[in-house]
């Protein structure tokens, strides 16, 4: 390499910001996908985030990972800046593979919350060269009922997401967060309700029609199920019973915390991919 050339595969020597490492557009399945891809020389670590949010949900658990550890963050199909399309949970997964696939990643350690953490459950179980292991945060083999996903996607059809903006917030985060943080609340709601409601509803229905309980069986990495007390969406009990149906799962409780623990407890959920990427080494 070129003396002052920077080695590509070296860590950033940057302040961990999400986006530093560029915004980057690619379709390697069909669907234009906006991502962020950072180099670095430990195990990788991929994050898949949350019906109606996009990867800005992981900023402060990037910022507590440090600049060794190469990155993968998505906007999944119709959220944020990528591109709207037919959508299952098997296409939501086959889109991660294609990032991957793309930046030549392999052996990751998988971060998914709720629609997230589904995902992660099926590239485990398509691609398991993909995966390491798992930290499946605020999720479950199956989430809600038929009845359930069809009476929101009526509504956000007819009103539009704003409609059910207020008890989503309340379940995606603590009341102690809500009450002390309301400029970031007013924020996170403006990520929601920017959603395009036609890409919000797809992914409504790749969650009413998934089940991945054969998939959980089937996992063989280390994985840590993770829960926050005050969940409304995926209540604690919904992370025992997927633990007990992932082979070795570990089970965790952050208390007083809601449906995205990686915005109200971004350091513990760094701390626990670290001590998950330290079993797997
Ligand atoms: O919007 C919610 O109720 C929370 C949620 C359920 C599935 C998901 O990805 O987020």
């Amino acid at each position: 390499m070129a003396s002052g050339a920077r080695d590509p595969r070296a860590a950033p020597a940057g302040n961990g910001d999400v986006t530093e490492a560029g915004l980057r557009f690619a379709a390697p399945n069909g669907a234009v996908l906006h991502h962020v891809v950072r180099p670095g020389p430990n195990r990788p670590v991929v994050f898949a985030n949350s019906l109606g949010t996009d990867l800005r949900i992981w900023q402060a658990v990037v910022a507590g990972l440090g600049p060794q550890t190469p990155l993968l963050l998505w906007d999944k199909r119709g959220h944020g800046l990528s591109e709207e399309g037919p959508v299952d949970m098997a296409t939501h997964a086959a889109d991660l593979a294609g990032l991957m696939d793309l930046h030549g990643l392999t052996d990751a350690l998988v971060c998914g919350v709720s629609v997230g953490g589904m995902i992660a459950l099926q590239l485990a179980a398509d691609r398991p060269d993909l995966v390491a292991g798992l930290l499946l945060s605020n999720t479950g083999h199956r989430i809600g009922d038929a009845a359930t996903w069809n009476a929101r996607i009526e509504t956000v059809e007819r009103e539009g997401i704003a409609a059910i903006a207020d008890p989503i917030l309340e379940r995606w985060l603590g009341p102690e967060y809500r009450a002390s943080n309301p400029a970031q609340m007013a924020g996170w709601r403006a990520m929601l309700t920017r959603t395009p409601a036609a890409g919000y509803t797809a992914t409504c229905r790749a969650i009413r029609d998934a089940d991945l309980t054969e998939a959980a069986r089937g996992i063989t990495v280390p994985t840590l199920c993770l829960a926050g007390s005050v969940d409304g969406a995926t209540p604690p009990q919904l992370l025992r019973d997927l633990a007990e149906l992932v082979p070795g799962a570990a089970y965790r409780c952050l208390e007083g915390v809601g449906h995205l623990p990686s915005i109200e407890r971004p350091a513990e959920v760094a701390q626990m991919l670290k001590d998950l990427a330290e079993r797997i080494a």
